[in-house]
């Protein structure tokens, strides 16, 4: 057995915070004779740069690693959020929590500042980020997971096994807590338990609740391992305090899912109250959700990057756009409602069947969306629709990949507007079109997700001419 240091207690300054939003410091044992101190690479969440921090390390001097929370905040680093309580910020979803929001936009910022100079482009291309006015309760979906002792909530940020108990989040609506707590009154009420995923037995999963800002309405979707048929008293009793109490709601669905998989996943679905979707709008656009649609989650900042992307692409009435990865449409519908035609491509086709009936609902004819992996829609595409004259691509967070962007650099477009979730993948993906003659002109950071580590950028590349 490989040996076992004391257990040590430390007071670290945090130096910086990863791309995670882990704060990072670093502890360098003092050093013994004919040998340098062992150096100790610590992860802690809720702190910012600045912070001098207590923690109690295991096995100190035998590891070079460790992430922990921290026992005693002893100094305060500059950006800390003097308002926000550590301990109840142990909450998933919001490693930037214990930061204000002028630091989380000045981390965010210099994140993608990072990358892009990392592939060797000029930092200075890289805008101002683009904040929030109001950063709180902005989301429009939210994902919870029932605990085994009767939680609801998110897991813990680096914690997968502990969920913490949803009291309130600062990411959602008070319609969302509402609701959130409905159920969890329901579940005690009924004894329901809640799924544990190690022994794999229990009934309650996830509660998916989806609410528009726009036409304020609520849906809410709870995955179980059993069918509502089968706990009917206890299901209709869920449909009518929900419906009662929350007058929004035009949709509350119960979905089986079994899988061991923990993903949210639909085997059998039973709409116990309203439709089975909800109508949303987005830049003047109207959108119909169902359970698994992906809809960008913060509507305001979503607007924002529509906004920028037509503005970056300047397409005019005589233009063919193509939308690469285009979910259900959210890009396509402004760039169709102003250019000549528009392609959209996109791997899901429940997202192409959504795209068609949206931009048919808002009264767009077009439009021609392909269900295809991108890299198969590009080969195909010249054949079945054309070239297009400018191209817009919103790849998922592993960005687009060398074959696709290599493809894009064949399309030859005068200009490509890049979405990205992921300013790493982004930078990356940018190389290639340099190589294909391509100039960066622009990156612009928008803040989706106040209080998490991601960052969105809009960026357009140019052909050199
Ligand atoms: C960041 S989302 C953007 C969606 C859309 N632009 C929007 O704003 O709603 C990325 C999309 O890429 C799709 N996708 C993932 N892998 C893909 C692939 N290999 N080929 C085509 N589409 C893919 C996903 O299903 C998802 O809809």
């Amino acid at each position: 057995m490989k040996k076992q240091y004391p257990t040590e207690v430390l007071d670290v300054r945090i130096d910086k915070l990863d791309s995670k939003g882990m704060g990072v410091a670093k502890y360098v044992h003092p050093p013994v004779t004919g040998s340098n101190g062992k150096q100790l690479k610590l992860f802690i969440p809720n702190t910012v740069p600045g912070d001098l921090v207590r923690v109690t390390v295991p096995n100190a001097k035998g590891r070079r690693k460790a992430t922990l929370n921290f026992d005693t905040l002893l100094e305060a680093g500059p950006t800390r959020n003097p308002e926000v309580d550590t301990q109840a910020s142990r909450a998933g979803g919001t490693p930037l929590l214990a930061m204000t929001y002028a630091g989380q936009l000045a981390y965010k910022e210099s994140l993608v500042r990072g990358f892009i100079e990392g592939q060797g482009f000029d930092g200075q291309l890289v805008q101002p980020i683009i904040g929030m006015d109001t950063p709180t309760r902005y989301r429009n979906k939210m994902e919870l997971t029932f605990g085994s002792r009767g939680e609801l909530g998110m897991h813990a940020q680096g914690d997968f096994r502990t969920i913490i108990d949803m009291k309130d989040s600062i990411l959602a609506p008070e319609i969302m807590v509402q609701a959130k707590h409905i159920v969890s009154d329901w579940q005690q009420a009924y004894q329901l338990p809640g799924y544990d995923k190690e022994a794999k037995t229990g009934l309650l999963r996830n509660l998916m609740m989806r609410y528009s800002f726009a036409t304020k309405e609520l849906m809410v979707v709870l995955y179980a391992t059993d069918t509502s048929a089968n706990y009917a008293e206890a299901s209709q009793a869920l449909t009518d305090r929900l419906s009662e109490q929350l007058p929004n709601l035009a949709s509350f669905i119960w979905i089986k899912n079994t899988r061991i998989a923990d993903k949210v996943d639909a085997e059998e679905t039973a709409v116990l109250y309203g439709r089975d979707f909800i109508y949303d709008e987005l830049a003047g656009y109207r959108y119909r959700l169902w359970p698994d649609t992906f809809f960008q989650p913060n509507p305001v900042q979503a607007e924002k990057m529509v906004q920028l992307a037509i503005d970056m692409a300047e397409v005019k009435e005589d233009m063919r756009v193509l939308d690469l990865f285009c979910g259900v449409g959210t890009f396509s519908l402004p760039l169709a409602s102003r250019s000549k035609e528009l392609a959209g491509i996109e791997i899901v086709e429940a997202s192409i069947e959504s795209a068609k009936r949206n931009a048919a609902d808002n009264g767009l004819e077009n439009t021609f969306f392909m269900a295809s992996d991108a890299r198969n829609g590009l080969k195909v595409l010249p054949e079945v629709w054309g070239q297009p004259d400018l191209l817009l691509l919103d790849p998922p967070r592993s960005g687009a990949g060398g074959k696709v962007m290599r493809a894009i650099g064949r399309f030859g477009t005068e200009k490509v507007v890049y979405v990205s979730c992921n300013p790493k993948t982004l930078a990356e993906d940018l190389v290639w079109l340099r190589d294909f003659g391509y100039a960066l002109k622009v990156v612009q950071p928008v803040d989706q997700f106040p209080y998490s580590n991601h960052v969105e950028c809009v960026v357009l590349m140019e052909k050199d001419r």
